[in-house]
């Protein structure tokens, strides 16, 4: 039988080839996406990418073990309103995107690749919705577990090995032994980095990073235009760090969309810190920062979401990749002055 175009069955395939024709784009719509597939983003997202990378070719991968795969990956994602398999989805295209500036066009292996995008998909899958602290807070098995560090990152990484172990999910079965375990080294590597509790470590070391990659850049002899500069990292361990930062970007990526994108996406993780404060009320815990849904105050949040973690990382991370990048930080920049508009707009409401 043969295999639908987007790897998985859906009524709408036309609709979702056209969706599918932005799937370089940073202006994808994932929700769409996510409609028109059944509910099949990731499966359809990853499948798209492997497909136009040419990885399935590159690797001998099996189409029909990698349909099974992504599925039950996809099915192990739980119905929570933030961390469900849009979010995967949506962080797969984003470290694809960023993977195709062409700072980048000489930089990493297509096993790094491989590597990157399968840590994008599998990053919070099982994740339960609710954040490293409360789990450690309510003696959660997986705090036990994973001695209350990196809890839910290393909980997800779990997960997605073990559904590997399944014959007729191993995609990377025609991997060399070498080569899975480069893969498992570097999917693990950065599926940690993106424990927030990581965050502080990671601005430390990218100025400094940044800087010494700037001056090994080379000017590509063939190019034609001044800014095709690709980087040229030699040291693998170089290579992951990066691969490690964009990740982290990718997580961190909603205020850099299009704010009708954003906004669904902060009424996600509302959803999901407001319900998680009403755990924490219920059980008489003290219900953690931005989770009690009644002194919330969203927009506010969100411009210190924007202005304390979210415009350093992205402006770091733009810098290194001048010019490309700058989308992202014009959306961080239109979406926080939204949000402050909404504010001005709120007090002047309350004078009438
Ligand atoms: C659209 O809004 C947000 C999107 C993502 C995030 C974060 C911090 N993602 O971090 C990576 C995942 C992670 O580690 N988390 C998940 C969140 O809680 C911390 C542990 C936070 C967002 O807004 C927060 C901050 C202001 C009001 C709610
Ligand atoms: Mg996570
Ligand atoms: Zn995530």
């Amino acid at each position: 039988d043969t295999i639908p175009r987007f790897g998985t069955e859906t009524p709408h395939e036309a609709k979702l080839a056209e969706l599918m024709d932005n799937i370089d784009a940073w202006g994808l719509n994932i929700f769409d996406v996510h409609n028109y597939s059944q509910s099949h983003s990731l499966t359809s997202v990853m499948y798209t990418i492997f497909k136009k990378r040419n990885l399935i070719e590159t690797f001998r991968i099996s189409p029909q073990k990698l349909i099974n795969y992504l599925v039950t990956l996809e099915s192990h994602y739980l119905d929570v309103p933030y961390h469900c398999s849009i979010h995967a989805a949506d962080v797969t295209q984003a470290i694809h995107v960023l993977l195709l500036i062409p700072s980048f066009e000489n930089t990493f292996t297509d096993l790094e690749i491989l590597a990157a995008l399968f840590a994008a998909a599998i990053h919070d899958v099982d994740h339960p919705g609710v954040t490293n602290q409360y789990l450690i807070n309510s003696d959660n098995e997986l705090a036990l577990m994973y001695n209350d560090t990196s809890v839910l990152e290393n909980h997800s990484l779990a997960v997605a090995f073990k559904l590997l172990q399944n014959e007729d999910c191993d995609f990377i079965e025609n991997l060399s032994d070498e080569q899975r375990k480069i893969l498992r080294q570097i999917s693990i590597d950065m599926v940690l980095a993106t424990d927030m509790s990581k965050h502080g470590a990671i601005m430390q070391t990218i100025q400094s990073f940044h800087q010494s990659l700037k001056a090994k850049q080379c000017k590509d002899s063939n190019s034609n235009s001044s800014t095709n500069d690709s980087l040229v990292l030699t040291e693998q361990k170089e290579r992951v760090q990066l691969l490690r930062e964009m990740l982290h970007c990718a997580d961190l990526s909603n205020p850099t969309k299009h704010l009708s994108i954003y906004t669904q996406w902060v009424d996600r993780i509302m959803d999901e810190f407001h319900y998680q404060g009403d755990r924490e009320r219920s059980a008489g815990m003290p219900i953690s920062p931005m989770c009690n849904r009644r002194t919330a105050d969203i927009e506010m949040a969100q411009i210190g979401f924007i202005q304390a973690i979210v415009e350093p990382l992205w402006q770091m991370w733009a810098q290194l990749v001048y010019p490309h990048c700058q989308q992202m930080l014009d959306n961080i920049d239109s979406n926080r002055q939204w949000y402050e508009y909404q504010i001005s707009n709120r007090s002047s409401r309350n004078n009438t």
